[in-house]
């Protein structure tokens, strides 16, 4: 299930509020400017399958995506506890950081957990298939997909490069939950 946990800044054991209806964790998120909406993922997509195949299966959605919004480029995330580099994979995005653009995705199986810092307090957003999450460019943030990775994120960006990001060096993610798996 979907979640939303909200903390202070100064208090990464116990969230002030947990949410679990779509209508509160997007309300709540859209307050801060984020977009969290939640498409139908019909096609069967495995952990570990192809961009190619994954990009085939949502060739509609990922059209309307880039049509409304503009954006130019789009690549998958897909893996599973199989995949040889998951440890320096899971490790690239634990670090906060932040893009120069939105940051567009469209899970499509699995869960990732990303977690959003705006001013003094921390989001964690547990986002499972069918979530979409779009995260304001410059918003700092960072993603964990857990010791077992299980997921397919659609990623969409506006510029040609793709994945581009800036660490902030702080290191407030280290003391912020991870996904549990
Ligand atoms: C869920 S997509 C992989 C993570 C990613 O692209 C990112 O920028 C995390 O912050
Ligand atoms: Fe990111
Ligand atoms: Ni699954």
């Amino acid at each position: 299930m979907s979640s939303l946990s909200v903390y202070h800044v100064s208090s990464p054991e116990i969230p002030n509020k947990v949410l679990t209806h779509f209508e509160d964790i997007a309300s709540t998120l859209a307050e801060k400017g984020v977009r969290f909406d939640r498409w139908e993922a019909a096609a069967r997509i495995q952990p570990g399958a192809s961009q190619e195949e994954v990009i085939a299966a949502y060739r509609t959605q990922i059209d309307k995506l880039m049509t409304e919004r503009g954006y130019v480029t789009v690549d998958v995330i897909s893996l599973n506890s199989d995949h040889p580099q998951k440890a320096e994979l899971r490790a690239k995005f634990l670090d906060e950081h932040r893009h120069g653009e939105d940051e567009v995705r469209f899970f499509v199986a699995g869960r990732g957990l990303f977690t959003l810092h705006i001013d003094d307090y921390v989001y964690a957003v547990l986002c499972e298939k069918n979530d979409l999450i779009s995260v304001p460019a410059g918003t700092p943030h960072w993603f964990d997909m857990g010791e077992h990775p299980h997921f397919v994120a659609i990623r969409l960006f506006n510029n040609p490069e793709g994945w581009v990001a800036k660490f902030t060096g702080d290191d407030i993610a280290s003391r912020f939950p991870r996904l549990e798996d």
